[in-house]
């Protein structure tokens, strides 16, 4: 069988936050050590696999994974009543060269409306699992962001700075199909982009496809564990961090009968909130990269200019 597909494997740094079951606890050496890990990864490779396996987010992804098909399956006049004034949460149906492409994305604060929308009788087992989902992503990314902070050896007193960047949540259900005129054998894929919020946290449900890009440019495929996510420094993170952390480039490719299901949990500011890079990362090593930017603004010039340079074009310095 032919393979149209050059990749290498890039073995992802992999990290698991809890020990025996308990979380690492935050100022100790443990956590130090993490800490620099964590940054290093973001600096190096833009992304990292992190296993999680709590209780409470094993059964919401369970929930939500189980509630995508039918979830897409809803008749399209429904899935285009999902209509949203943000930029990216919108309904969207497309049709790449040849693959077919769905999404919706829903704000944490619409998680109920969204539900009652596809589900008129309501569900409440999916609202309480992406409200469980959206909260403790919210929690491990203050975690992750934290300890990026301390990787960078700046003080606890930038934790509110940090509190500011990933006060709102957004998660995004994805499915990929191949074309039915498509050769089973032919790999289809959604264009390459860096995230536009801070943090991605991304799961899918065993059919892989993300392929993420390596800072010298070679595309690997990305197996994300099922009791794991893929962590991706978003544009948000890059800019803030003065162009120390990558934001990785990363697209799917699927190929053949199967779907594939992800779904992310973006940590973003509020849309008012004025990005910039920390006084601190800016130095004879790396000078100012970005001026001060409205976050809102970005968005709205990304979902316009839906280009992989957008964050350098629009405040590059
Ligand atoms: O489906 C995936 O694995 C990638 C999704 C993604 O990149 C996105 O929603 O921004
Ligand atoms: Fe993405």
């Amino acid at each position: 069988m032919e393979m149209a597909c050059e990749n290498e494997v890039m073995v992802l740094p992999c990290f698991d936050f809890c020990k025996g079951g308990v979380t690492l606890e935050e100022g100790s050496e443990e956590w130090k050590e993490m800490s620099m890990k964590v940054r290093e990864a973001c600096e190096s490779y833009g992304c990292f696999i992190l296993k999680y396996d709590e209780i409470s987010i094993k059964g919401a992804r369970e929930v939500i994974f189980k509630s995508m098909k039918p979830l897409f399956d809803v008749s399209e006049e429904t899935k285009q009543q999902h209509i949203s004034p943000k930029p990216f949460n919108t309904y969207k149906f497309k049709n790449f060269e040849n693959l077919n492409y769905e999404s919706f994305g829903v704000d944490d604060a619409e998680i109920e409306n969204f539900t009652n929308l596809m589900w008129p009788q309501g569900n409440t087992p999916l609202r309480e699992a992406l409200e469980c989902m959206s909260s403790k992503m919210s929690e491990i990314s203050m975690f992750v962001l934290k300890m990026i902070m301390e990787g960078y050896g700046v003080s606890q007193n930038y934790i509110s700075a940090v509190e500011s960047i990933k006060s709102c949540s957004n998660i995004r259900f994805n499915k990929y199909k191949a074309s039915a005129n498509s050769n089973d054998y032919d790999h289809v894929t959604r264009f390459p982009h860096t995230d536009k919020k801070s943090l991605t946290f991304l799961c899918d449900d065993g059919v892989q496809g993300l392929h993420v890009l390596s800072k010298t440019g070679k595309w690997s495929e990305i197996t994300i564990p099922q009791h794991g996510f893929v962590v991706l420094v978003g544009d948000i993170l890059k800019a803030w961090s003065n162009g120390r952390l990558h934001a990785a480039t990363h697209r799917v490719e699927v190929s053949g009968e199967r779907e594939r299901y992800s779904f992310g949990v973006f940590l973003a500011p509020k849309e008012e909130v004025i990005v910039e890079p920390h006084e601190l990362l800016d130095d004879t090593l790396h000078p100012l990269r970005y001026r001060p930017f409205n976050y809102g603004k970005f968005l709205s010039y990304c979902a316009s200019n839906l280009k992989d340079d957008a964050l350098e074009v629009f405040a590059g310095l």
